[in-house]
């Protein structure tokens, strides 16, 4: 099987270069030509992964029309705002039998979809050519080759195990799983609850306000998959409490960085020039997941405070206080 991947920024650069490890003849796109001429010639990306050599085997290219139709497996390493736009280019050139993979962790704010509900408006694909990989997945880690898991869910279980071999390597570890839903959900919200934390982190709160956002946050997480249909075993698996974990507590992580950011009294615009041009999912999502909760009548309020302080002018400080002030219940994860 020959892949592609679909955008050269952090993690796409780093799947890229799990895949040629694992012995699958891989090519990445990337926008900028330039961008693919330096994968190409010098196996850097010192614009995303600066001081990783990536493997000599992995090619480069800008085009297209050149990398898609030799692709049995095309993965989409695009932010998920941008999914539809670049899907809508990509598509005449797909081969009527690739299998597509998603990689993006957010729910679209002009529809409230999943990206593998994009992906199949978008391109026609059926459900069952549908792939989403999702984890604690810090790409930095990775590309260094620390060891890590992931999982790969696709309703066709037989195409979740081909994928499964084309990216097991001796530091990746791909499970599968048929649940698409529940790695979907457990990889945009957590990306809102690393917003939570790292504002708490940025005005100074320690780790018992860390645990506590981690698990409420985690709450928040299956409500709202459950109600969509999700797995509880997903929710506590690696795409759920495994990720919420790795992002909410990880400096590298991009949304915690920039929560700590807006913490520590940066505007919205200081925290987004931090980000060096990468994406930090959860600050659009925080929007569409929020809305999607309202849509099921899923009370989430961790991500309706992040969303007050993203969107709606509200400081840190007035969000600590209004999730405080809640009037107090039982533990439970449902309301
Ligand atoms: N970086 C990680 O550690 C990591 C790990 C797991 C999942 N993810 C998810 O993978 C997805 C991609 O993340 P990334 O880290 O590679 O992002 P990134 O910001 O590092 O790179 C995004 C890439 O998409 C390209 N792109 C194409 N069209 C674009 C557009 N219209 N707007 C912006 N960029 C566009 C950019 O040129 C760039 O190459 C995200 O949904 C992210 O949440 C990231
Ligand atoms: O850097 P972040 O916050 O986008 O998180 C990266 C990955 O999703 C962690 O699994």
């Amino acid at each position: 099987m020959r892949a592609v991947v679909m955008g050269a920024g952090s993690w796409g650069t780093a799947v890229a270069k799990i895949l040629v490890d694992a012995g699958t003849p891989t090519t990445i796109w990337a926008r900028r030509p330039e961008l693919a001429a330096q994968i190409d010639a010098e196996h850097t990306n010192t614009d995303y992964l600066s001081g990783i050599t990536l493997p000599a085997g992995l090619h480069a290219a800008s085009d297209v029309a050149e990398v898609l139709p030799d692709a049995d497996i095309v993965v989409c390493a695009v932010p998920s705002q941008s999914l539809r736009a670049n899907l809508t280019d990509w598509t005449p050139y797909l081969r009527p039998d690739a299998t597509l993979v998603s990689l993006a962790k957010g729910i679209e704010t002009s529809s409230l979809m999943r990206m593998s509900e994009v992906i199949a408006e978008v391109t026609g694909v059926g459900s069952e050519r549908i792939a989403v990989l999702s984890g604690p997945n810090l790409a930095r880690e990775i590309a260094e080759e620390q060891p890590a898991a992931t999982v790969i869910a696709c309703p066709d279980d037989a195409r979740a195990r081909a994928l499964q071999d084309a990216f097991k390597n001796a530091y990746f570890r791909p499970y599968t799983n048929t649940d698409v839903v529940g790695c979907e959900i457990g990889g945009a919200v957590k990306n809102v609850i690393a917003l939570a934390c790292g504002m708490a982190g940025g005005v100074g709160f320690g780790q018992n306000t860390l645990a506590t956002i981690i698990t409420r946050g985690l709450a928040e997480t299956i409500r709202l998959g459950i109600t969509l249909g999700a797995d509880m075993q997903t929710l506590a698996g690696l795409a759920g409490i495994g990720d919420l974990v790795a992002t909410c507590s990880s400096p590298l992580s991009r949304n915690r960085t920039f929560g700590a950011r807006l913490g520590e009294g940066a505007t919205m615009q200081e925290a987004q020039a931090a980000t060096n041009g990468q994406v930090a999912e959860g600050v659009k999502s925080c929007t569409s997941v929020r809305a999607l909760a309202e849509k099921h009548g899923v009370s989430m309020p961790l991500t309706d405070a992040v969303h007050g302080v993203c969107h709606n002018g509200m400081s840190v400080t007035d969000a600590v206080s209004s999730l405080l002030g809640r009037s107090t219940k039982p533990e439970v994860y449902h309301d």
